[in-house]
């Protein structure tokens, strides 16, 4: 059955559902089972989630579970896992599992089994970090590397960058790291300014080896490199300062890079979900390959999880059902992603590309519009920032925005224990505060010692009142070590796969992006002077274009 039709099918039994839990309180659904935090939590790969604090309950999620089993989650699952070409409108396999798989059993991608060259490329990476953080690796002039920039944009950015904060106390023996993304030049030059071309090792990473920002960076550093050491800008030696990462060797081989110096995947690995391919390099180079090796585990465990737990029991899907719950029936068009540790600010930024570029989409992939609602806003700051900025709409505005509150359980500084703990009662005590609320009766009593006008009461008590009813999930992380990190990713992959597989979309393209790509490229030769600006633009662009002509160029 098609997913317009499995999805039109549970729609007024799930509507059903919604009737009879949009008006209950959570807290009438705890009051009426003892036993719901026992019963609504989970624990899979290293993670420990609470989800008891949902507006749901039994009949609601085995709707819920049949929808997806019905959506063919399993069939799905199985063909990712087995590299069938499941991203249709590039007839791609997706095969990002496979890196991180380490059984015996071949993976074929259009009938070539894959482990032996991820295994081939995951060697030159452990080769290549080892010599980095060694001192073996030597620049132009014969010194060690200090200093390693990854410049790379979106899913050849994010991971490393978001994984490399993460794990800071790994990276402590290894050379600093540094992440070029933006094209805006004041953010490579402010890095370079402190850095030494002698000892800056520069990673170009690139899927397609096209990237317009990226390849503009690379020639700044390159240009930078040159002239530190006083080289021409052509000169081989150079080429011990550049690496490159790419699915287009070809292209890297091009510009100059050297044979040795490319490492390569695969165009059936997913710019959003490269960081566990040769991507990963800066992490490697960062924490060690034997760390990378872990977080690889990490991530493999997830997998396993994923592929064996029954439904119910199942945490990617357990989260994914309930993101789509409140999507469709409460009408939730953000969510957001607290992490209560700042070693994880990066992860919201992570986990926009990885799920906004994989599910924000509006066509289903048999070209049908999407029958349902589909992916929300992610956002998200570590806490407790977030708390003194934007959750007051949270707690109050109109949306009702579902969240997950990250919480590790232990910390990497105990002589600073006690402030991890104001650190985790303050997630905790979010949490209660959305749940819970309070009432305008509690307000009136601790307010009527107070000797207010009744009509000054009255109107504190209507600003004060907090419904609450205002969902979460908690997920307790034991410790953030490279193997509970590659958990916790592709925890939130194998949920944007489900919500992806329940909503009929292709997860693994992203062509909502290209169309700017394509007019920046046009707009830029058209700035530059290379292609006449025409009457091709609709007016406002015609006339901005025509005002930064003469301010910008
Ligand atoms: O790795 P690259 O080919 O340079 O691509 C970098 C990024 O480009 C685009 O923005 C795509 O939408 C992203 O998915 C991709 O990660």
């Amino acid at each position: 059955m098609s997913v317009s039709l499995v999805n039109r099918a549970f729609l007024p039994v799930l509507q059903q559902d919604f009737s009879r839990l949009e008006s209950i309180h959570m807290r009438d659904l705890f009051a009426q089972d003892p036993r719901r935090v026992e019963r609504y939590s989970l624990a899979a790969a290293n993670l420990f989630l609470d989800y008891s604090k949902n507006r749901i309950d039994d009949e609601a999620l085995d709707h819920l579970f049949e929808l997806a089993a019905a959506s063919e989650l399993g069939a799905a699952r199985e063909a990712m896992f087995t590299g069938q070409a499941i991203n249709n409108t590039e007839d791609r396999a997706v095969l990002h599992t496979a890196l991180r798989y380490s059984g015996p059993d071949s993976i074929a991608a259009e009938g070539v089994n894959v482990m032996p060259a991820i295994r081939e490329q995951r060697q030159r990476l452990a080769d290549c970090a080892r010599a980095v953080r060694n001192g073996q690796w030597l620049g132009a002039t014969g010194e060690v590397i200090r200093d390693v920039v990854n410049i790379g944009i979106g899913g050849s950015d994010l991971g490393p960058a978001m994984v490399t904060q993460a794990l800071a106390p790994y990276c402590r023996s290894g050379p600093k790291m540094h992440f070029v993304s933006n094209v805006d030049p004041v953010l490579i030059c402010d890095i370079l300014s402190d850095l030494n071309p002698a000892t800056t090792l520069f990673i170009v990473a690139s899927k397609t080896f096209t990237t317009q920002e990226t390849l503009a960076n690379a020639g700044l550093a390159k240009r930078w490199l040159a002239a530190g050491l006083d080289l021409a800008v052509d000169d081989n030696s150079l080429q011990q300062h550049m690496l490159a990462v790419t699915a287009r060797p070809s292209a890297a081989k091009a510009l100059g890079y050297l044979d040795a110096n490319i490492f390569c995947f695969w165009d059936w690995v997913g710019g959003r979900y490269s960081l566990w391919s040769a991507v990963g390099l800066p992490i490697a180079i960062a924490i060690g390959p034997e760390g990378f090796d872990e977080l690889l585990a990490g991530a493999e465990e997830m997998d396993e999880h994923f592929r064996s737990a029954p439904l119910k029991e199942n945490m990617p899907l357990v989260l994914a059902v309930l993101g789509i719950w409140y999507r469709q029936f409460f009408n939730s068009q953000s969510y957001a992603v607290l992490p209560y540790s700042q070693r994880l600010a990066r992860l919201p930024a992570y986990l926009q590309q990885l799920d906004m570029e994989s599910n924000g989409k509006s066509i289903q992939k048999d070209g049908a519009p999407a029958s349902w609602a589909t992916g929300p806003v992610i956002w998200g700051e570590p806490g407790t920032n977030g708390q003194h900025a934007f959750y007051q709409l949270i707690h109050q505005g109109q949306d009702l925005i579902p969240c997950d509150f990250l919480v590790p359980t232990s910390h990497e500084a105990p002589e600073h224990a006690e402030q991890h703990q104001i650190l985790v009662a303050n997630a905790v005590a979010q949490a209660e505060a959305l749940m819970c609320g309070k009432s305008a009766e509690q307000l009136r009593a601790e307010l009527a010692e107070c000797s207010l006008a009744p009509d000054k009461l009255d109107l504190l008590v209507a600003h004060k009142t907090m419904p609450g009813n205002r969902p979460s999930n908690c997920l307790l992380i034991p410790e953030l070590s490279p193997k509970v990190l590659g958990s916790l990713i592709a925890l939130y992959e194998h949920k944007v796969f489900c919500q992806g597989v329940i909503w009929g979309l292709n997860s693994f393209d992203q062509w909502g992006v290209e169309l700017g790509k394509q007019l920046a490229s046009r707009i830029c030769r058209e700035m530059c002077g290379e292609d006449s600006v025409g009457a091709r633009h609709d007016p406002s662009t015609e006339a901005l274009l025509a005002r930064l002509s003469a301010e910008v160029c």
